[in-house]
């Protein structure tokens, strides 16, 4: 096997390991949605926000990554709001 093949290879290990971490942490964020409806709080904490970037920028050991990990942690939090609006409107079984 290519160097470019096999550090494909391990691009896929890794996106396999977070797709089932954004899973996980979509299904907690449905339960934090169902916990928000039932006590009338609303879906957007943007205190809580901002301390998860800070955290998440935290757990790096390389400092040139901030920003990349500061806008991830961005868009993660903006699906999982998607997410929780979605589920709060249906209010299927499914989420
Ligand atoms: C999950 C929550 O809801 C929203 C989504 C967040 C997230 O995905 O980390 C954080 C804050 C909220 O805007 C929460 O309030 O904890």
């Amino acid at each position: 096997m290519g160097r470019h093949e096999e550090l494909r290879k391990e691009i896929d290990q890794i996106d396999r390991e977070l797709v089932q971490l954004v899973e996980k942490r979509m299904k907690v964020s449905t339960e934090i949605a169902e916990y928000k409806l039932a006590n009338n709080i609303p879906v957007l904490d943007a205190q809580r926000e901002k301390k998860v970037i800070n955290k998440n920028i935290s757990y790096l050991t390389d400092r040139t990554l901030d920003s990349y990990i500061s806008e991830f942690s961005k868009h993660l939090m903006e699906l999982s709001r998607r997410r929780q609006k979605e589920c709060l409107k249906q209010h299927t079984k499914t989420c």
